[in-house]
């Protein structure tokens, strides 16, 4: 199934994200300016889009593995969340790892961005939870190997 995503472009320079080949995940987002990430800091990079999201949906902004393998430069907050109702111009939110500082230039793919089902719920408040195999078991309990 294929849903459709509007896409409205705020910024002069922007361009539609797109899948870099058929059956990719994410859409590539570019960067519409010029900024400079400096070793072990965070910038936001805007990428001049404001969507709207088919309802039920939410948009994941996650990393290039590119980024992350040559250069060290990430997403921070990632997977970053575009809520449903979000209207306002999608940035993201870029980290350095590396030693040397990095350059953003415009029109760089910075992120790729996945459109997903969201479950909703409602909360229902109660005193005791149903027994399982796992109970409070975490962190490691079920071992290494
Ligand atoms: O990487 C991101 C993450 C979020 N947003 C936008 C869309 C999202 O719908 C909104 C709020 O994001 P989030 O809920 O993660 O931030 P918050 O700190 O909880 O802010 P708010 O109180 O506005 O929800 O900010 C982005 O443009 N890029
Ligand atoms: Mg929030």
């Amino acid at each position: 199934m294929t849903y459709n995503l509007k896409v409205k472009l705020v910024h002069k320079d922007a361009k539609l994200p797109f899948y870099a080949n058929p059956g990719d995940a994410g859409l590539d987002l570019y960067s519409v300016e010029d900024k400079v990430i400096q070793p072990g800091e965070a910038e936001l990079v805007a990428t001049g889009l404001a969507i709207e999201l088919p309802e039920g949906t939410e948009a994941q902004v996650r990393p290039r593995s590119g980024l992350a393998l040559k250069h060290a430069v990430t997403v921070l907050n990632s997977p970053g969340t575009i809520d449903e109702g979000y209207r306002g111009e999608i940035k993201v939110i870029l980290i350095n790892h590396g030693k040397e500082p990095f350059k953003v230039e415009k029109h760089m793919r910075i992120a790729q961005m996945v459109i997903a089902p969201v479950t909703r719920v409602a909360i229902i408040q109660v005193e005791g939870l149903s027994d399982t195999t796992r109970g409070e078991g975490g962190f490691g309990s079920s071992g290494v190997k």
